[in-house]
């Protein structure tokens, strides 16, 4: 069943509405220990300058030449079509989408790096980079109200994003038919496989088309397009820092249901990922209700993840070596 447009899936929280870290923390706490995913409406990003990032995506996905879809070094640049499987724990012929990834050009900057473009983006590197430093002031401001809701100092979280494994992600998924014929009868095909993302936030810009589902209680609800609506989720990294209070939840893009979805879908992530370095071990208080009690609820947060298409990793584990285990296993096809 499709939720109606005006009905939302998720809860809705107003960056505006929410004045001060505190009273963005509780609306947060809410929405991340019980779905893990939300809306967020009021964010102040201008439209104007989402709309010029769906075009730049159009505009490249349509006309890009062989020489454009280059794929580069450190998860940026170009992703072919069933290049990438999300879905690491069961045989596929790979997601029927395209993707290019944008580093964080903020980050790049205070480096003295800059991203090779191809060719046909290079005059779009101007608006992709004020899109991101809109995009983190957002971000930043989440991660205060996440930190402020683990009861941490409120730049706790912040202060181990610099930037170094953000991505910004143009993902396209070409237009197919209600009846599509799968590659291999065996294993349907999808248009993003069901996964969690890897870092601790992502925020999602959808455009038009539907098709997004996220998994609640054995089933799939979908998170329509909500008009001047982000789409926030947890990933794994938060899910971990909080001892599982915050959920990473399943989600996956499905294949056209009907006449509107068979059409081109374009969507924008912005991956807010921790810094190589950060020591992933849980950080919440007993006051928030006890890690210790939460693993043993779960089963531990080490099991947990295993479950996620990786080998168990420990509580002492950096960042940098998840992302790289989940990376290797959702890339099967990368040479
Ligand atoms: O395209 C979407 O709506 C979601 C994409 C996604 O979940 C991802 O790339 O991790
Ligand atoms: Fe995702």
């Amino acid at each position: 069943m499709t939720v109606p447009i005006s009905t939302p899936s998720l809860p809705v929280i107003s960056l505006s509405e929410h004045k001060t870290l505190e009273s963005l923390a509780i609306a947060l706490y809410s929405a991340c220990t019980g779905e893990g995913f939300l809306y967020v409406s009021d964010h102040g990003i201008p439209q104007a300058t989402i709309d010029e990032a769906f075009g730049v995506a159009q505009d490249y996905f349509l006309h890009a030449r062989p020489e454009d879809k280059v794929d580069l070094k450190e998860n940026t640049g170009y992703t072919a079509v069933r290049q990438e499987s999300l879905d690491s724990t069961r045989p596929s012929s790979g997601d029927l989408k395209e993707c290019f990834h944008f580093a964080d050009t903020h980050w790049l900057r205070n480096h003295g790096q800059k991203q090779d473009l191809p060719d046909s983006l290079e005059p779009s590197r101007k608006k992709i980079e004020t899109f991101i430093e809109q995009i983190n002031g957002v971000a930043e401001r989440l991660l205060q109200g996440l930190a402020v809701a683990l009861e941490l100092p409120p730049d706790f979280l912040s202060c181990q994003h610099k930037g170094q494994h953000n991505r910004l992600r143009l993902l396209h998924y070409p237009p197919a038919e209600i009846n599509h014929k799968d590659l291999d009868p065996g294993n349907p095909d999808i248009r993003a496989g069901a996964h969690t993302d890897y870092g601790s936030i992502t925020v999602l810009f959808q455009h038009h088309i539907s098709g997004l589902q996220v998994s609640r209680a054995g089933a799939w609800i979908d998170v329509l397009p909500r008009e001047g609506c982000l789409v926030i989720n947890v990933g794994d990294a938060l899910e971990f820092w909080s001892g599982g209070l915050f959920k990473s939840t399943l989600h996956r893009v499905v294949m056209p249901r009907h006449q509107a979805e068979t059409a081109s879908r374009y969507s924008i992530a912005y991956f807010v990922q921790p810094d190589s370095t950060s020591v992933l071990e849980p950080l919440v208080t007993e006051a928030i209700g006890g890690i210790a009690h939460l693993q043993q609820q779960r089963g531990g947060v080490g099991r947990n993840h295993c479950s996620k298409g990786i080998t168990c990793w420990d509580e002492e584990d950096q960042w940098g070596d998840y992302v790289q285990a989940r990376l290797q296993a959702t890339y099967p096809k990368k040479g």
